[in-house]
């Protein structure tokens, strides 16, 4: 009797065995390289004990600009190749258009927002909320940045009085918040500056990650008989979690459709606008690569139902979480460039008096004639990619790509620090120093388009990259016209990056404001 047991534990022990041998040789087959996985986390601990970043650049120098990685189960191929990207995010997006999602993760359920939606239920909404983004909602949606960041102003103005070193960074953060409880909802400032606004409560616990919310992704990589269960886990853990911010985002949607007057120009009723109806008789049956990229163009119309009403809840609770972290970083690395490099703050200020003639915050208009303020943002960005896990995406059916055979189901990694560091597309100068010339159109012409990625790339990028940009622009143009921002002994230099949610400075933003004494120049056009 116990000879048999054993001899059946063994046996399965060894088709365990077999089978993670030869799943292991994917990459053999496809003629890629990669680091040996180890038998049960693959080449998991070797990611985990290093920021990502810094794994995939020592292999990128060891196997090449593409290689094959193992997430503890999963295969994944990493590139830094922007020829491979283009096909992949562009060219062949029919058959890339899906995220790389942990399978613990129900892509169909209703509450599952943009970001892991998957097919034509990710196009619908695409479609639907594309329009909520475009130039001319950006316009009219301005005037409640602009109201934010004059606020974030009077802030300023008792920072600089105060003469001490501050956290620039946590600055940021009020300001990202309110602007976006402002643009998202409609919420008024003073509940978010408010500590006990509900708002604010709501909003730090959807910020919280405790560990316990990566358990059924461990559970469906490691022992993927349970994903089922899996997936049970995820959706109780995470209507837990989003359960109060639900509970506000349903609230404003049913004082909107209740009462016509509350109307305002702001990302929800923006995205109750846009009726849903119609654009399911509008998605074709075959998703082509031509008629996914319109997507990019903006939606259709139709009537509103109760199903869609709940799935714009979830993409603007979505916005509120994408639109906070995101951007205060964005801004709060672009402060430290300001601080550090000097002569690259004079040039800012040399444009923002020369466009800036008038009080508070600048116009959409203003900020889009800056040239200078959209090159140093952008290089601050090229430096610091604050996503750079984002741009992924799943093989939905197999296909060639540069000469490689990819199985459906292969996961693609961008490995975006090292594109934005590679000096064929970036030097001279060294890509490690910040260097906002960079950006002169006569440059960006000559760049390969896929060579700058903090927003992504293709018909599946950031949707908020305006509004952000938008933001990120109308503060620091404010900030730089009536202070200078100044290093002090507590900054930070050179800053080190941290992988959380996204990917922080390590420790605090802290500088410190000077004023200027400007004589304005009154030549704005
Ligand atoms: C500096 C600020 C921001 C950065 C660096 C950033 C970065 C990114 C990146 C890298 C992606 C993945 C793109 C891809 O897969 O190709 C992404 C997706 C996304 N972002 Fe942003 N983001 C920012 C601000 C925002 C804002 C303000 C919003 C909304 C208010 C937003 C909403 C989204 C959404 C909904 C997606 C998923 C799009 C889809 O799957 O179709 N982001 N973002």
């Amino acid at each position: 009797m116990w000879l048999y047991l054993v001899a059946v534990i063994v046996i399965l022990a060894s088709v365990w065995l077999w089978q993670r041998i030869d799943s292991y040789r994917v990459f053999k087959k496809m003629g890629i390289n990669g680091p040996p996985p180890n038998l049960i986390f693959g080449n998991f601990r070797q990611i985990m004990s290093q920021p990502v970043w810094m794994a995939y650049r020592k292999w990128e120098q060891l196997y090449g600009k593409t290689f094959g990685v193992f997430f503890l189960n999963s295969p994944s191929i990493v590139t830094s190749d922007v020829h491979f990207l283009q096909e992949v995010f562009v060219k062949q997006f029919s058959k890339f258009h899906q995220r790389e999602i942990p399978d613990s993760i129900d892509t169909e359920d209703e509450k599952t927002n943009m970001v892991f939606a998957k097919g034509k239920r990710w196009k619908r909404l695409r479609l639907i909320s594309n329009p909520t983004f475009s130039s001319l909602k950006m316009k009219q949606m301005a005037p409640l940045i602009q109201e934010s960041v004059n606020s974030f102003m009077e802030a300023m103005e008792k920072r600089c009085q105060e003469e001490k070193p501050f956290d620039i960074h946590s600055e940021f953060q009020g300001l990202t918040m309110e602007v976006i409880a402002s643009c998202g909802f409609g919420i008024e400032l003073n509940s978010v500056r408010d500590n006990t606004s509900p708002f604010l409560a709501a909003c730090c616990k959807v910020f919280s990650t405790p560990l316990v919310m990566m358990w059924p992704m461990f559970i469906a990589e490691l022992l993927p008989s349970l994903t089922g269960l899996a997936k049970v886990m995820n959706k109780y853990l995470t209507r837990k979690k989003m359960r109060d911010i639900d509970a506000l985002v349903s609230a404003a949607v049913q004082s909107r459709l209740n009462d016509p007057k509350s109307r305002r120009v702001d990302l929800l009723q923006l995205m109750l606008d846009a009726k849903t109806d119609n654009l399911d008789s509008t998605v074709p049956q075959a998703m082509t690569d031509s008629d996914v990229i319109t997507t990019q163009e903006g939606g259709e119309t139709g009537q509103q139902n109760d199903s869609s009403l709940s799935e714009i809840q979830a993409q603007c609770a979505l916005f509120l979480f994408a639109g906070y972290e995101t951007t205060s970083t964005a801004l709060a690395y672009a402060a430290y460039h300001l601080a550090t490099s000097p002569e690259a703050q004079k040039a800012l200020q040399a444009e923002v008096d020369q466009y800036c003639t008038d009080e508070g915050a600048p116009s959409y208009e203003t900020i889009s004639k800056m040239q200078y303020l959209d090159m140093f943002l952008k290089e601050s960005l090229r430096l610091h990619p604050i996503a750079p896990f984002g741009p992924g995406r799943t093989a939905q059916e197999s296909s060639t790509v540069m000469g490689v055979h990819i199985p459906k189901g292969m996961k693609i990694r961008c490995d975006v620090y090292s594109i934005h560091m590679d000096p064929e597309h970036w030097g001279p100068p060294d890509p490690s120093l910040f260097c906002p010339e960079r950006f002169t159109a006569e440059r960006i012409a000559k760049r390969h388009p896929m060579a700058w990625l903090p927003f992504g790339a293709g018909p599946r990028n950031c949707i908020g990259m305006r509004f952000a940009l938008m933001e990120a622009k109308m503060t620091l143009a404010c900030l730089v016209k009536k202070f200078s921002v100044e290093t002090c002994a507590e900054t930070q230099i050179p800053l080190v990056h941290v992988a959380r949610c996204t990917v922080q400075p390590e420790k605090a933003i802290t500088v410190r404001l000077t004023r200027r004494h400007v004589v304005v120049n009154k030549t704005e056009e």
